[in-house]
């Protein structure tokens, strides 16, 4: 849904996708893999903090992963949004879901080699996991310094989508949600399944709906709620053409013939 009306006094929370990596760029299964924002993400960052303040949206506190692309995009829109000052969290449990052994394989060559529907499953199934890291395997992210006083056992060798929500939801309740209920406006700046994972519980998208919801890099996704927090209506900055093409765009990252 796109916005035509939109009414900032029932607005308490924004999602975001960060800006195109260059892994999305090459087409990379990327996950807990630190990728960096590409020039074209900056951009979209750029714009989507634009956006924002035309709109006349403005945050009290806000929220992202320990991933750079996730990082560099939310510090672009407070940089566009001059809220330079706001309390910023960032977390662990708003990481990308984590890939597995697809950290790294381009996503068409993956899709030629076991087919486009084996990769949609991986890509957007609820709860079928990809193929795991191996144990030995160096790219595993539990010796990273940013995951040090993780319990080691938290650190995922693999994640399907309910995986992700298994530990985003926590965070929400435990975090975000209480920031929302004592009257703070919240900016989550974060991954694609992460804004899923959020989407799902906050809208109540049934499992078998959520293998075609794709998310857009860069667009801001506006949640309005009641008096009593339940969301009524979400949509966003964006108009439907260019939301349309860029979530079409998402959902073609897994064609053989991208
Ligand atoms: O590679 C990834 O980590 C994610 C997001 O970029 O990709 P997908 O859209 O395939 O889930």
């Amino acid at each position: 849904m796109t916005d035509n009306n939109h009414n900032c006094r029932a607005v308490s929370l924004v999602l975001l996708r960060h800006g195109e990596s260059i892994w999305n760029k090459d087409n990379k299964f990327c996950g807990w893999v630190d990728a960096d924002l590409a020039d074209t993400g900056h951009q979209e960052a750029k714009t989507a903090g634009r956006i924002l303040r035309e709109k006349g949206f403005t945050f009290d506190v806000a929220f992202c992963s320990v991933l750079k692309r996730s990082v560099k995009s939310l510090n672009i829109v407070l940089d566009e949004l001059d809220l330079h000052w706001i309390p910023v969290f960032k977390h662990w449990r708003l990481n990308e879901r984590h890939y597995g052994a697809l950290q790294g394989k381009n996503k068409a060559e993956t899709a030629a080699l076991f087919g486009e529907e084996q990769v949609k499953i991986w890509r957007r199934a609820y709860d079928v996991r990809p193929p795991p890291l191996e144990d030995s395997d160096p790219g595993w992210q539990g010796e990273d310094a940013r995951y040090k006083f993780i319990d080691k056992r938290l650190i995922p060798r693999h994640e399907c989508l309910k995986d992700a929500e298994q530990r985003i939801l926590p965070y929400w309740h435990d975090v975000i949600f209480p920031k929302i209920k004592s009257g703070s406006r919240v900016l989550i700046c974060v991954h694609g399944t992460s804004v899923r994972a959020l989407l799902k519980y906050l809208n109540k998208v049934p499992e078998e709906e959520i293998i075609d919801l794709n998310i857009p890099t860069g667009i801001p996704l506006v949640f309005e709620s009641d008096k009593d927090l339940s969301p009524v209506r979400h949509y966003y900055l964006a108009d439907e053409a260019k939301v349309q093409a860029a979530i079409q765009k998402v959902a073609d990252q897994g064609k053989a013939r991208n």
